[in-house]
C-alpha cells in the first residue's frame, strides 16, 4: 500500500503556515537595510532567513533525521556587523513559533507560547538547510520565500515545502499569502491559500486559517482558450519564446504574469492552463526547491510536468535539476500540443542562430 504520509503533510502544512504569517508581517514593517544581495545578486530578506529559521526548526523537531535542502544559509548573519539582522530574525522566529496553537497544529512539535529559540539555534536550524541532494532516501525541500522580488514589490511569493523521497517528489505544499482566494486575475479583497497534494492523493486548496479545504483540478480547456502562466522577471524566463509558442497555439488571451511559484497554484486550479518557463542564459540549472512542490501540485490537480525536451523533471541529483532544460506544465490534455510547439520554436531559433 502507498504510503500516505499524513503526520508529514500536517507538519508541513503547519511550518508554512506559520511562514505565510511571518513574512506578511514582515513586508509591512521591512525596511531598505534589511534586505542583502547574495553572491548571484539576488535579493534576501530577513524574511527569506526567519521564514527558513522557522520551517527547518518544525521539521528538525518533528523528524529530527530528516535532512532539508533549503535555499538559504546563514552564513552572511553570522558575519560582524549583521547584529540588527540577527536580532530582528531573532524576534520574528520567536513571534511565528510561540503563536497560540491553531488548527491542526500539535504542541510536540516545539509550536505555542513558552517556546522561544535562542539565535544559536535559529542559525544553526537556518544551517540544517545544507542539505546536497541525492538519488536515495528521504528529504525535504525548502524555498522559505520564492520570487523575493515579487515579495519586495507587494505581489506574488510563495513559501515552497516538499518532501522528496528516492528522487521522487511525495508531498508538496505551496503558500501564498497575497494570492486572492477565488481567481488569480479577481479583484478579490481576500487573501492567501495553501496549496497541498500528495502523490496518489490529490491536490487541494487550503484556507490560511485551515477551517476550508477544496479540492482543485485543472479543467480541460480548448486550445483556442489556452493561457500562458510565465515569469515577471525578464531575466528568469524568455518572454519573447512564450510569445512565439503562443502564436503558434493561436493564443489569444494575453499572459498571465506572476512571480514564483503561485504560477503552479494557479496552474492547479484552472486560473491559467500553461505554465513555460524556457531558459534565458542555457547554463543557468533550476534550483529543486524552485520546482518540486508545484510539480506534485500539478500532477496531482491532472496535469503533466516536463522539461522542454518532454523528459520528466530529476529531483534525484542533487541541489539543481541537473540538465533537464526548460519547464512545460499543463493540463493533460494539452501537455503535448504544447510540448510540440515548445519544440517547433526551439528548432526555428536554432535554425536562425546557423
Ligand atoms: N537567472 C535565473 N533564471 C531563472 N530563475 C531564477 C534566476 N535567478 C533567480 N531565479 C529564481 O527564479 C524564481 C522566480 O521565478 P519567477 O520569475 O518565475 O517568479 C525564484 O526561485 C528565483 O529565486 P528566489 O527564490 O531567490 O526568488
Ligand atoms: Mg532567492
Ligand atoms: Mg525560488
Ligand atoms: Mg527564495
Amino acid at each position: 500500500m502507498a504510503l500516505q504520509y499524513t503526520t508529514e503533510k500536517q507538519v508541513a502544512i503547519a511550518a508554512v503556515r506559520r511562514a505565510c504569517a511571518l513574512t506578511s508581517s514582515v513586508f509591512n514593517k521591512l525596511v531598505k537595510s534589511e534586505t542583502l544581495t547574495k553572491g548571484d545578486k539576488s535579493p534576501v530578506t530577513i524574511a527569506d532567513y526567519s521564514a527558513q529559521a522557522v520551517v527547518n526548526t518544525i521539521l528538525g523537531r518533528a523528524f529530527p533525521v530528516d535532512p532539508i535542502v533549503g535555499e538559504e544559509d546563514a552564513a552572511d548573519l553570522r558575519q560582524e556587523g549583521a547584529e540588527n539582522l540577527r536580532n530582528r530574525i531573532v524576534d520574528l522566529c520567536n513571534e511565528a513559533l510561540t503563536a497560540d496553537l491553531g488548527l491542526g497544529d500539535r504542541a510536540e512539535w516545539g509550536l505555542g507560547p513558552g517556546q522561544e529559540r535562542t539565535l544559536d539555534e535559529l542559525l544553526d536550524a537556518i544551517d540544517r538547510g545544507n542539505d546536497q541532494g541525492g538519488p536515495v532516501g528521504r528529504r525535504w525541500t525548502l524555498d522559505p520565500i520564492d520570487g523575493t522580488k515579487g515579495f519586495l514589490r507587494g505581489g506574488q511569493y510563495a513559501i515552497c515545502l516538499a518532501l522528496i523521497v528516492d528522487g521522487d517528489v511525495k508531498l508538496g505544499v505551496i503558500g501564498c499569502p497575497n494570492l486572492p482566494v477565488g481567481d488569480a486575475e479577481s479583484e478579490d479583497s481576500q487573501r492567501g491559500g495553501i496549496f497541498t497534494a500528495v502523490k496518489g492523493q490529490g491536490a487541494e486548496q487550503i484556507s490560511i486559517s485551515g477551517a476550508k479545504s477544496t479540492p482543485v483540478m485543472i479543467p480541460s480547456m480548448e486550445p483556442g482558450m489556452l493561457n500562458l502562466l510565465e515569469s515577471v522577471e525578464a531575466a528568469h524566463a524568455d518572454l519573447a519564446f512564450n510569445q512565439q509558442v503562443s502564436n503558434s497555439l493561436g493564443i489569444t488571451r494575453p499572459p498571465t504574469r506572476m512571480d514564483s511559484q503561485a504560477k503552479y497554484a494557479c496552474l492547479a486550479r484552472g486560473d491559467g492552463v500553461v505554465y513555460l518557463r524556457m531558459p534565458i542564459n542555457a547554463l543557468y540549472q533550476e534550483k529543486i526547491w524552485d520546482h518540486a512542490s508545484g510539480a506534485v501540485l500539478v500532477q496531482e490537480a491532472g496535469g503533466v510536468i516536463t522539461d522542454a525536451l518532454g523528459q520528466p523533471l530529476n529531483f534525484g541529483l542533487g541541489r539543481t535539476l541537473g540538465k533537464n532544460q526548460g519547464i512545460v506544465a499543463a493540463g493533460k490534455d494539452v501537455h503535448g500540443q504544447v510540448l510540440a510547439a515548445v519544440q517547433r520554436a526551439r528548432s526555428k531559433a536554432s535554425e536562425a542562430t546557423q
